[in-house]
């Protein structure tokens, strides 16, 4: 059953420089609650300017010349992203979408304790909060990301790369958002951390329910984590299917081509269980 949290139609974007960069044409589909979806294609395809696009988080010289943007909010609202003013649009970013980062983990504050730098997060967004439940839920999200509750009092470089890059889910985590938006989120690690981390990303979405937007040009791990996959060329979505379908039976040419610059792509799927 189609239950949509984001529901993104005809949306362009064009980097008005001399010539013009028409970055992302036309784009229209639709975000499921609760599903992965990868967005693969080369570099330079307009992965980023895509994701980056619907939350508004462009600056100029990027123009969005055309489309529309709902989320479909939990309480039952629909949201027109378009229409919200600044101050809407910060809250809107915060209580709902999270973003995690190729080498976000090199974002963390380095004179200050990973818990600290957690709290921070509850201290801003949900002051109603006592410093003992704030610690309480800095606590429990390092659990759940398996960085241990004990790991609060350590600093940024006392942790692993894997580590500090769990500690950065954490806080994307920390606001309980309905979409996390992963841009290489795990490129600058080693495969088996990689691993490791998708696993739990997975396991953790079927567990609070968010949909996340999963950006890579690891089309291999892709296939391995997303539910579905969006195959980018040159701005526009030139097929979306479910993982299964692109890596058995691919529609278009280029996504054939695509697969078939993988020679990892040979051997069974991976291991990452969805
Ligand atoms: N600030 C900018 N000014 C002009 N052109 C830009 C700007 N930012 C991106 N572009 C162009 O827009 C197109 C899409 O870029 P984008 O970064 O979205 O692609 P991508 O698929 O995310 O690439 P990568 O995987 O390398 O990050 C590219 O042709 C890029 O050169």
């Amino acid at each position: 059953m189609s239950d949509p949290l984001l529901s993104v139609r005809g949306f362009s974007v064009v980097y008005d420089v001399d010539p013009p960069v028409r970055a992302v044409t036309d784009v229209t589909l639709e975000l499921q609650r609760g599903e992965i979806l990868g967005l693969a294609g080369e570099s330079g395809c307009g992965k980023t300017t895509l994701a980056y696009g619907v939350q508004r988080l462009l600056k100029a010289p990027a123009v969005i010349t055309s489309g529309s943007v709902v989320f479909h909010d939990a309480s039952g609202e629909d949201i027109d992203v378009n229409a919200l003013d600044p101050e809407q649009m910060r809250r809107f970013r915060w209580d709902k979408i999270s973003m995690v980062f190729q080498g976000a983990m090199n974002a963390l504050n380095p004179v200050a304790t990973i818990g600290a730098q957690l709290e921070d997060v509850f201290e801003i967004h949900r002051p109603s909060l006592t410093r003992r439940e704030r610690r309480a839920r800095v606590a429990e999200l390092l659990e759940i990301v398996r960085v241990g509750a004990q790991r609060g009092r350590s600093y940024p470089h006392e942790l692993s790369g894997g580590m500090r890059q769990r500690v950065m889910i954490a806080m994307a985590l920390a606001l309980r958002p309905q979409l996390m938006v992963m841009d290489e989120p795990t490129t600058a690690l080693d495969v088996l951390v990689q691993r490791e981390i998708l696993r739990q990303i997975s396991q953790l979405r079927h567990e609070f329910g968010f949909s996340v937007v999963f950006i890579t040009h690891d089309l291999p791990l892709l296939l391995e984590i997303s539910d579905r996959i969006a195959i980018m060329r040159e701005g526009e979505i030139v097929e979306l299917d479910t993982a299964e379908n692109i890596w058995t039976d691919p529609r278009d040419d280029y996504t054939r081509t695509l697969l078939s610059s993988f020679p990892r792509l040979t051997g069974d799927k991976g291991v990452v269980a969805r």
